[in-house]
C-alpha cells in the first residue's frame, strides 16, 4: 500500500514542511519529522488515528469531503504558532484514496513582520523628532545676519508672523525666501503644516489638482483613492506658494476665490470643504512689471500682498558673509566628519569680496566644496586654490584696481585721460582748441591721444 511506502517516508522526513497523508477516512497515514516539531505530536501517537483526533478543526477531512484543494491558507494550529497550508485530494486513477497537506511554519515571519512594524513606529517618532529638530533650524533665531537693514527685516517678520495676513517676498534666486517663509510659519505657531509648492515645477494642467486635490478617477491616469490637495494639507497651517510670477494665469482666479472665501472643491468634485490656510507667496519677478504687462492679475496681486517683504542680495550685505561662511563650514564639517580648517584672511578677503550672483545658496554650495576640498587634501586650512577659478580671478582683478588707486603714475595718468577726453569735448573735436584749452603744444596731444588710444573721439 501506497501509505506504507518507507522510501517516502524517508524522503519526507527531510523536506521542510510538514507533511501530513490521509486515507479517504481521515485516518493518518503518514505524518513526518517536520510535522512532529510544527504541531508537537509524535508520529506513534497520531498514526493509525483519525487526524481529527489531534486537530479538530483540520482542513484534510474538509478537503477529502468537497475534493478539491485549498491553497495557501493560513492556519494557526496553536498559539504562538502561525502556518500557511495548502492541501489537495490523492487520487490513483478516478478513485479518491486520501489526501495530503503540507504546512509550512511562518510563526518567524509572523515574529520578523511585529519586529518591523514596531521598528517602523520607532521611525516614526524618530522622523517626527527630526522634523521638530529641522523645523527649529528654520526659526528666525537660526537666520544668520547682522547687517541693519537685513535686521529690520528679521523684525517686521517676526512681529507680523502671529497675524493671519498673506505676505509676499521677493528677492534675487538664493536669497532666503524659503527660509524666511519657514521661520514665519514657526513664529506664527499655527497648528498645521509648512507645505511648500513650486508654482514653476508644475505643468499648467495639473496645477489644480496639485493645489485642490482631485475625487479619484477625476482624469486619466488619476489615482482611484484620489488626491489631497496642497491647500487642504496646509489646512491651519502654512501654504508657501514658490514662484508665484510663474501661476498660470488660468489658476490665478481660483487661487483669489480661496483666498477670499476659505472654499475649496476638489477637481472632479462637488462637495466644498473649508480650509484655514495662511498663504506666503515668493518671486524674484517683478510683480508690478508683470501686472503692467497683463501676466499677473491685480485682484491677485492685492490679496496675496498685505505686506512686502525685499530681501536683499548678499553682496548689499557683505559683513554678513564671515558668519554664514562660518556657519556653513561648521554645518558641511559635521556631514563630512572633517575638522574645523583654519580660513586665512586673504581666503576670506575673496569670499567677502566676490559678487555672489546665486546669493546664499551659491556660497553654500562653494563652501561644501570647499569643505570637501580641504579633506581630500588632508588640509589644515583653506588654501586660496580651493577656490573656483571664478572667485580666484575675480580676486586678482579687485587686487590691481585697489593697486591702481593707490599708483601715483595711474593715478596721473587717469586724471590726463580725462582732461583730453572733456577738452575734446568741450572744443567739439577741434584739436587746435583742445591743446589750446589745455596748455599743451598740439603735436603733443596728437601723441597723448595716441597713447590713450582716443583718436576715435578725436573726429568728434
Ligand atoms: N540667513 C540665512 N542663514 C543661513 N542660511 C541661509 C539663510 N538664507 C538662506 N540660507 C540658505 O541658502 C539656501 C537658499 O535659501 P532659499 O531656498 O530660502 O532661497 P530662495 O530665495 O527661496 O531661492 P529661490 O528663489 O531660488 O527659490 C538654502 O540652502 C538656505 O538654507
Amino acid at each position: 500500500m501506497l501509505f506504507l511506502n518507507s522510501t517516502i517516508e524517508m524522503i519526507l522526513d527531510n523536506v521542510n514542511d510538514a507533511v501530513c497523508i490521509v486515507d479517504k477516512n481521515c485516518i493518518t497515514r503518514i505524518w513526518n519529522k517536520r510535522a512532529e516539531e510544527i504541531h508537537g505530536v509524535t508520529k506513534d501517537k497520531v498514526l493509525g488515528r483519525p487526524i481529527t483526533d489531534f486537530f479538530p478543526t483540520a482542513l484534510l477531512p474538509k478537503v477529502i469531503r468537497e475534493k478539491r484543494p485549498y491553497v495557501d491558507v493560513y492556519n494557526s494550529p496553536k498559539e504562538d504558532s502561525h502556518n500557511i497550508i495548502t492541501a489537495r485530494p490523492l487520487y490513483s486513477g478516478n478513485e479518491l484514496i486520501g489526501g495530503i497537506s503540507c504546512d509550512r511554519d511562518i510563526s518567524e515571519l509572523i515574529k520578523l513582520t511585529a519586529l518591523l512594524d514596531k521598528t517602523k513606529l520607532g521611525l516614526k517618532v524618530l522622523e517626527e523628532e527630526i522634523t521638530a529638530l529641522s523645523e527649529n533650524r528654520f526659526s528666525f533665531d537660526r537666520i544668520v545676519g547682522h547687517n541693519i537693514a537685513f535686521r529690520e527685516i528679521v523684525n517686521l517678520c517676526k512681529n507680523i508672523s502671529k497675524s493671519n495676513i498673506n505676505i509676499i517676498i521677493t528677492g534675487e534666486s538664493g536669497t532666503g525666501k524659503e527660509v524666511f517663509a519657514r521661520a514665519i510659519h514657526i513664529e506664527s505657531r499655527r497648528k498645521g503644516h509648512f507645505i511648500p509648492i513650486n508654482c514653476s515645477a508644475i505643468p499648467e494642467e495639473l496645477m489644480e489638482s496639485e493645489l485642490f486635490g482631485y475625487e479619484g478617477g477625476a482624469f486619466t491616469g488619476a489615482l482611484r483613492k484620489g488626491k489631497v490637495g496642497k491647500f487642504e494639507l496646509a489646512h491651519e497651517g502654512t501654504l508657501f506658494l514658490d514662484e508665484i510670477g510663474d501661476m498660470p494665469l488660468s489658476m490665478q482666479p481660483k487661487i483669489l476665490r480661496v483666498l477670499e472665501d476659505g472654499m475649496i472643491t476638489k477637481v472632479g468634485g462637488t462637495k466644498s470643504v473649508k480650509v484655514d490656510v495662511r498663504v506666503v507667496a515668493a518671486t524674484n519677478k517683478d510683480l508690478k512689471k508683470m501686472m503692467k504687462d497683463g501676466l499677473f492679475r491685480k485682484d491677485l496681486y492685492y490679496r496675496l500682498n498685505s505686506i512686502l517683504i525685499k530681501l536683499p542680495p548678499l553682496r548689499e550685505r557683505k559683513e554678513d558673509i564671515p558668519d554664514l561662511i562660518n556657519e556653513f563650514i561648521e554645518h558641511f564639517c559635521i556631514t563630512y566628519r572633517s575638522n574645523i580648517p583654519e580660513i586665512p584672511s586673504q581666503v576670506m578677503d575673496a569670499l567677502v569680496n566676490y559678487e555672489w550672483e546665486g546669493n546664499i545658496r551659491e556660497l553654500k554650495n562653494i563652501i561644501e566644496r570647499i569643505v570637501i576640498l580641504v579633506k581630500n587634501n588632508k588640509s589644515e586650512k583653506i588654501d586660496i586654490d580651493f577656490l573656483p577659478r571664478s572667485i580666484i580671478e575675480s580676486n586678482k582683478e579687485r587686487i590691481k584696481c585697489e593697486e591702481e588707486i593707490l599708483d601715483l603714475n595711474h593715478i596721473i595718468h587717469r586724471a590726463e585721460k580725462e582732461a583730453i577726453i572733456n577738452a575734446m569735448k568741450i572744443s567739439k573735436g577741434n584739436k587746435a582748441k583742445a591743446a589750446k584749452l589745455l596748455n599743451i603744444p598740439r603735436s603733443t596731444l596728437y601723441f597723448k591721444l595716441d597713447k590713450h588710444k582716443l583718436t576715435c573721439c578725436a573726429g568728434k
